[in-house]
């Protein structure tokens, strides 16, 4: 792998050797989406939208990476067949409809695009909201029907001037909302649990410790949360009891969020006066789903939040260019399970990440087996750059001499040493060493313990230390690395040994531990060197171990 700073490559776990890659966009994004993808010349892209699950199954295989909106559902049955599959990129932001576990144990990226639809869905769910307090759908069916007399009596409205509004979820669509909000004049209360006391008070809005605390009173509760295990049904009948009579549910998140048969007791009762959703539990809801039979304070969509020319615009190109650089140099932006890693912390961490996989691969010949834990350490101004793909890089590397199948890589990586009882520990170290920079490698398993560093050159990663010996070698090639007696002759004799086995050597660094009376000798050599080789070197007097490593 090279790397410079315009175009770093993408880290080797990622590349075939194949020069091109195969997208499949399966659910609708914007022609200019498909246009950013196709204007790469490594990158194929196939549209093909609506398909059947079972026909999905049967192409995804030839695909190393995956468009969707929220129509295709990419279970773990598609990411066991999918074994070219690199990354999903999903053109919205709820992730609900990709398995976030399988997709992680497969190796698979998955990234969204968290902005691009916040605008349209927070204009959405207001929207419906204004519908729902207004009457808008029904009144509107009703003038169609001729029946405007009537209806006139019939729709009469809620004023949302002053009225209090819980915003529960209160990030990207959560905050747009209450900005509007608050231009209708409505008090808004928020409950998320990452939102701060200084956010609250920069968006001018109270901050509830609770979701009961957020819907004590509300006369408006709109949710901006995503769907999980734990917010599933976050809005029960215990909830919608503690609304103010005649408060209005709003939902332009995830059906799942609300029990439908909780929500649709709470209107009967004459509790909640109505409801406005853009989603559903079950998509497509059934035609004669309960709440379809209410007469007013109702607006209900299909699931058309980020259905705007400019929302899909902004997904479909952001995913595009996102699987597009992913693919290409390995940049990762708006994943989400695992840390990102953008253009400009890629380009300067780029020689460190080559550097990381190499320490690792070392690890693996030179140190002890079956190891219990890979600690990594960041020394002087490393510690402080975008380091959290190195650690991964380096045991990625540590582990595929142990799992050969390419089934490891950095997004699989921490779940597949959980298995093997390996743990990973990172840390920083400001104390000075002999080098402005110094990223150190440390195998274990109990008392054993084998490290070997290495630094940056100009932009060319070394290997300085190998077992406590300053040694100074690059990081690729083929490498006889010998523990020998600290005597004259040794290294003749090696060299003697590798000129008659005609292997040509393109590099030597020697380092000795005068107290202990060895040294170590690294031998670069131009090929890999054979069984045969190893066992003449390992018989040569003096000569203590031998390993030939391919870095
Ligand atoms: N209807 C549509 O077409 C449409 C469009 C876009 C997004 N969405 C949905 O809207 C959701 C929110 O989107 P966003 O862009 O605002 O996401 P976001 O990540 O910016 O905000 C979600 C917020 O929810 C908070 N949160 C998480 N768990 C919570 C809980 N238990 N209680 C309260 N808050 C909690 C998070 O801290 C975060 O601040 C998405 O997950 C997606 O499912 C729907
Ligand atoms: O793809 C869509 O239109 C829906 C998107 C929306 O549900 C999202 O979570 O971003």
């Amino acid at each position: 792998m090279s790397a410079t700073l315009a175009t770093p490559a993408a880290p080797s776990y990622f590349r075939r050797d194949m020069a091109s890659y195969r997208v499949l966009v399966s659910d609708p994004i914007s022609d200019k989406g498909v246009e950013a993808l196709a204007s790469h010349p490594e990158i194929e892209v196939d549209v093909n939208t609506g398909l059947a699950p079972e026909d999905f199954l049967k192409i995804i295989p030839d695909y190393d990476a995956l468009v969707v909106r929220s129509q295709t559902k990419v279970t773990a049955e598609v990411f066991a067949a999918a074994k070219k599959l690199r990354a999903v990129g999903r053109a919205g932001v709820g992730v609900d409809n990709i398995d976030r576990q399988a997709a992680t144990d497969h190796g698979v990226i998955v990234m969204n695009t968290p902005t691009g639809n916040t605008i349209s869905t927070a204009e959405h769910a207001f929207t419906l909201m204004l519908s729902a307090a207004r009457n808008i759908g029904p009144a509107h069916t009703a003038v169609l029907a001729g029946d405007f007399k009537a209806a006139r009596k019939a729709f009469q409205g809620i004023e949302l001037n002053g009225k209090r509004l819980a915003v529960i979820g209160m990030g990207r669509i959560g905050s747009e909302f209450a900005k509007r909000a608050q231009a209708f004049n409505m008090q808004v209360v928020a409950y998320d649990p990452f939102l701060t006391q200084a956010r609250a008070d920069e968006l001018k809005v109270e901050l509830a410790e609770s979701p009961d605390i957020a819907l004590s009173g509300a006369d408006v509760v709109t949710l901006h949360v995503p769907m999980t295990e734990e917010t599933k049904h976050l809005l029960n009948s215990e909830r919608l009891a503690l609304m103010n009579p005649g408060a209005l549910v709003v939902n332009c998140a995830r059906g799942g969020l609300i029990d439908e048969a909780d929500l649709k007791a709470a209107i009967d009762s004459g509790h909640i006066a109505g409801c406005a959703l853009d989603v559903f539990e079950e998509e497509p809801p059934p035609s004669d789903h309960p709440l379809f039979a209410l007469a007013k304070h109702i607006a209900f969509t299909p699931h058309l939040g980020a259905s705007t020319n400019e929302a899909q615009e902004n997904v479909g190109i952001q995913v595009a260019e996102q699987i597009r650089d992913f693919l290409a140099t390995g940049e990762i932006r708006n994943a989400i399970n695992m840390p990102s890693l953008d253009a400009s912390a890629l380009a300067e961490v780029a020689p460190y990440l080559e550097l990381g996989a190499a320490l690792g691969r070392l690890l693996a010949k030179l140190g002890p087996e079956n190891p219990d834990s890979l600690r990594i350490s960041y020394h002087g101004p490393l510690a402080k750059k975008d380091t959290a793909l190195v650690a991964r890089t380096a045991l990625t590397a540590l582990l595929e001499t142990a799992r050969p199948d390419g089934q490891v890589n950095i997004v699989n990586v921490p779940t597949v040493a959980k298995d093997m009882g390996i743990d990973l520990v990172e840390s920083t170290i400001n104390a000075k060493t002999e080098y402005n920079e110094l990223l150190v490698a440390e195998l274990r398993r109990g008392d054993i313990r084998f490290r070997a560093a290495g630094t940056i050159i100009g932009r060319s990663p070394r290997i300085v230390e190998i077992d406590r010996l300053y040694v100074d070698t690059n990081i690729n090639g083929h490498f006889l690395i010998v523990r020998n007696d600290d005597r004259p002759g040794i290294v003749g004799a090696l060299g003697t040994l590798l000129g008659n086995a005609n292997q040509n050597i393109a590099n030597l660094s020697l380092a000795r531990n005068k107290s202990q009376g060895n040294a170590l000798t690294i031998i670069e050599v131009d090929a890999p060197l054979s069984g045969d080789i190893m066992e003449s070197v390992r018989g040569i007097p003096g000569v203590l171990s031998a390993t030939g490593v391919t870095l």
